[in-house]
């Protein structure tokens, strides 16, 4: 249904986290949130939580590994060295998501998910370090599991991951309520908030 009321120029929205390493590092905290602002996304609703371990292992499942085994004969997950590699940094990774608070949003762009995967810069902070050193991951990185944030990597995952951490968010009332008049402006942006929205609306409820 969102897709027939999605008009080809619509904004796009994807879920961005700020993880713990960066939300424990005030400084780095409003760095990587003003890298939103300069980068002209709409923060739509943000929101800080602590995850908890269960939700977070459900979340980068696609990383466990084991239901991947269940496509591919053994011999066929030996000769797939990659599916392997996929479980071993798993663990740390669920453990450290689940380690401190992290701040959600729901961005709004006409290119959000490649636009916000682009300045987060590559998953490997050694890598992100050396071919794209401004990027958020080049400049606050620690390790590939502490590379400060995530983002959704497709319309699909975006959908399923804004679900997440939005249960009441709706797409679907989104593109026919807000978009249309954060599209076409004006915008508000409440820095108590840190969200914007259409002028003389005062904003969406809680989330
Ligand atoms: N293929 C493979 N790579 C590994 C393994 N262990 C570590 N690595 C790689 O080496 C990198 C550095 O590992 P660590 O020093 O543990 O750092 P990290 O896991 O990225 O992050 P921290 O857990 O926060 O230290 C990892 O990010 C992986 O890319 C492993 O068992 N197999
Ligand atoms: N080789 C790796 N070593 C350690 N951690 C990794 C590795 N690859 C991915 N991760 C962790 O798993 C998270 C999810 O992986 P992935 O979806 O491939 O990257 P991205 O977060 O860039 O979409 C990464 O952000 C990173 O924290
Ligand atoms: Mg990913």
């Amino acid at each position: 249904m969102t897709s027939i009321l999605r008009s080809p120029q619509a904004l796009q929205l994807t879920l961005a986290l700020i993880k713990p390493d960066a939300v424990a590092h005030p400084l780095i905290l409003e760095a990587v949130h003003q890298q939103i602002l300069n980068n002209k996304f709409l923060i739509v609703r943000m929101r800080e939580l602590l995850w908890r371990k269960e939700d977070c292992q459900k979340f980068y499942q696609e990383h466990e590994g084991s239901q991947k085994y269940k496509k591919f004969s053994w011999h066929q997950c030996l000769d797939e060295g990659t599916l392997f590699a996929g479980r071993f940094f798993y663990q740390r990774l669920v453990e450290f998501m689940a380690s401190g608070p992290i701040r959600a949003y729901i961005l709004a762009h006409k290119d959000a998910i490649q636009l916000w995967r682009t300045v987060m810069g590559p998953t490997r902070v050694f890598r992100a370090r050396h071919v794209a050193p401004d990027s958020i991951r080049g400049s606050f990185g620690l390790t590939d599991t502490r590379n400060t944030t995530h983002g959704s990597d497709s319309v699909v995952s975006a959908s399923r991951e804004i679900a997440a951490f939005f249960p009441n968010f709706s797409e679907q009332r989104w593109y026919e309520e807000e978009e249309p008049q954060l599209r076409c402006g004006p915008v508000c942006y409440n820095p108590e908030g840190g969200i914007h929205f259409a002028a003389g609306t005062g904003g969406p409820g809680p989330t």
